[in-house]
């Protein structure tokens, strides 16, 4: 098992502070949800974490290690699987080989697929519901398809910590939830950007709030996603209530200036 944390981070842009003071703990095996506005500097956060944006001050170290100073991407890769927001440029490939390259961190240099690699493959593919299409090109694939491929791919480093941003991009409700479901009975320590608020309400154990490249809030789901503090954070009006099917945590939202219905007696921040 594996923890992340942050210290002190900021990372500019030019002449813009995208990152500032940002501390975050992660602890072996929760999975903690990063939710904020677009533009609030979510995916620079994961880009740190994952050695991709080094920062202009702070560090950041996985298991212990500082991952710019004592970790090199193939070493970090042996520990770290990340499923971005970049579109691999591997689409002339078919899904099977692009699910292989997840096991390249774990090669000796020169050294061919083995049986086992075959088999850690096809069990990522099962996992994702992609089982029987290992010999599709890739360029064939819906967007859906795509990204359980890449999920895939990070399954087959077989990772203590997973990254992952918009993990439920172009996924049908049923799929979110599949894939949602995986990884949290993966047991492995995952940082993940999600803007569907209902579905970090149910996953993670921990929300952690950004806005204009601050942490503005860290804590229990349901402390963090708070009625008044996303209506603040997002200038939307935000209903929370418990899900009727799982009593988990169920938002709704409208524009600000919807009135509400002349009988609400419900949580609503204005
Ligand atoms: N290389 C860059 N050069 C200039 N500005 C950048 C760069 N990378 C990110 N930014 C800016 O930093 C801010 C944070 O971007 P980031 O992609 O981290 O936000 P985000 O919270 O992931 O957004 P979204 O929800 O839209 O994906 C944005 O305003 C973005 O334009």
């Amino acid at each position: 098992m594996t923890d992340v944390s942050a210290h002190d981070l900021v990372v500019r842009r030019g002449p813009r502070v995208v990152l500032t003071g940002i501390d975050l703990a992660v602890t072996s095996g929760t999975i903690i949800g990063l939710v904020g506005p677009n533009g609030s500097g979510k995916s620079t956060l994961l880009r740190s974490l994952y050695r991709v944006v080094e920062p202009d001050a702070g560090v950041v170290l996985v298991g212990g290690s500082d991952v710019w100073r004592d970790l090199t991407p193939r070493r970090l890769a042996r520990t770290l699987a990340v499923v971005g927001q970049e579109r691999p440029s591997e689409f002339a490939f078919t899904v099977g080989e692009v699910v292989m390259t997840g096991r390249t961190p774990h090669h000796r240099i020169g050294r061919g697929d083995t049986r086992g690699d075959v088999a850690v493959v096809e069990d990522a593919l099962a996992r994702v519901g992609m089982g029987e299409h290992t010999n599709r090109p890739m360029s064939e694939l819906s967007g859906g398809e795509k990204q359980r491929v890449l999920l895939a791919r990070a399954l087959a480093q077989q990772p203590t910590v997973l990254v992952l941003d918009e993990p439920t991009n172009h996924l049908d409700i049923r799929a979110q939830l599949e894939i949602m479901e995986l990884v949290a009975g993966l047991g492995v320590t995952t940082v993940m950007a999600v803007h569907e608020l209902t579905l970090a309400a149910a996953y993670c154990d921990r929300i952690v709030l950004i806005d204009q490249g601050r942490i503005v809030a860290d804590g229990d789901t349901r402390d963090v996603l708070d009625s008044d503090l996303l209506s603040a954070v997002f200038g939307v009006r935000v209903h929370c209530g418990d899900h009727p099917l799982t009593g988990r945590l169920q938002l709704s939202f409208a524009p600000a200036d919807t009135p509400s219905p002349p009988t609400n007696d419900t949580k609503v921040a204005t």
